[in-house]
């Protein structure tokens, strides 16, 4: 028996789109590729210590809280570390902010670049143990210009999905029109089909099924987290980009997330994302509660 099985001998792997897309940029300077390349890095060898996590001891808590209350793990820790030495050694940076650190890290004079790079090392991370999807998510903006830089192209997501996503444990706390909008969801009154619920509790994995499948995300305001819980710099922003650049929606409830003026390095916005008529709908309900 032959094998007829094809083997792709011209693969587009993202170091190879990175490094041709920036050669063909007007002036460009191979900066952004560098950078680019090191978070890849970066980003390999966390995945790398998250798959060895249960053998090396790397699971399990850190014994501290960072600046947003959460507790870190231990890999929250390393992903930190790998993230930073790997983009301060690309000689592309010039500030990082991130989610495990007070304060905004300073490169050095002698490795500064012109980019400023915003991160989550590791989101989800309340999922390690488990072996439940998590991953790493950056923005990058250009020194004063606050420009994102688009890495991917042509993912599109449906203009209306069939599921929604949040943590419903919270529903006590909720704010109305969030409770009446799941209600509608659940027992849709115009006869249509009630939503599925799905909820990993990763952000990135359940925006990464939104974008796929279509629906709508949510980690809405409530009683217990006036502001919500994701933090705009790291996790809200570069999502709504994607979110956006993908043909959906991103918005706080009344505001749309790219358009929110950052205050603080750590700060949280109400998140709601997806299908552009899901969200569009989300908003209606919070619209009608404001009245
Ligand atoms: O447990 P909750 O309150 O539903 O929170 C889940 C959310 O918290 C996060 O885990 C926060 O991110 P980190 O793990 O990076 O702190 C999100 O990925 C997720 O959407
Ligand atoms: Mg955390
Ligand atoms: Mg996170
Ligand atoms: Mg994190």
């Amino acid at each position: 028996m032959t094998d007829q099985s094809a083997f792709e001998t011209d693969v587009w792997t993202l170091t190879r789109f990175v490094m041709e897309t920036g050669r063909k940029a007007k002036g460009s300077t191979g900066e952004l590729t560098q950078l680019i390349n090191s978070m890849l890095t970066a980003i390999k060898a966390i995945s790398s210590a998250v798959r060895k996590a249960g053998l090396a001891h790397l699971q399990g808590i850190a014994g501290h809280i960072n600046v947003t209350g959460d507790e870190v793990k231990k890999l929250d820790v390393l992903s930190n570390d790998l993230v930073i030495n790997m983009l301060q050694a690309s000689y592309s940076t010039c500030l990082l902010v991130t989610e495990e650190n007070k304060e905004a890290i300073v490169t050095p004079a002698d490795k500064r670049g012109k980019y400023v790079v915003c991160f989550d090392p590791l989101d989800g991370s309340s999922n390690i143990d488990c072996l439940a999807p998590i991953g790493t998510i950056f923005a990058i903006y250009k020194r004063a210009i606050g420009e994102f830089i688009l890495t991917d192209r042509n993912v599109k997501i449906k203009k209306k999905g069939k599921t929604y996503s949040l943590n419903e444990g919270y529903a006590k706390y909720f704010e109305p029109a969030v409770t009446e909008y799941l209600k509608h969801k659940k027992f849709p009154e115009d006869g249509s089909s009630p939503y599925g619920a799905r909820y990993v509790g990763s952000m990135v994995s359940d925006v990464h099924r939104t974008i796929a499948y279509g629906g709508i995300f949510l980690y809405p305001a409530n009683e217990k987290s006036p502001k919500g819980k994701l933090r705009l710099l790291y996790e809200c922003n570069p999502i709504a980009f994607l979110i956006e650049q993908a043909g959906g929606l991103a918005t706080t409830g009344t505001q749309r997330v790219l358009d929110v003026k950052p205050e603080a390095l750590h700060q949280r916005v109400p998140f709601v994302v997806g299908s552009s008529e899901d969200v569009e709908e989300y908003m209606a309900f919070v619209k009608k509660h404001q009245k």
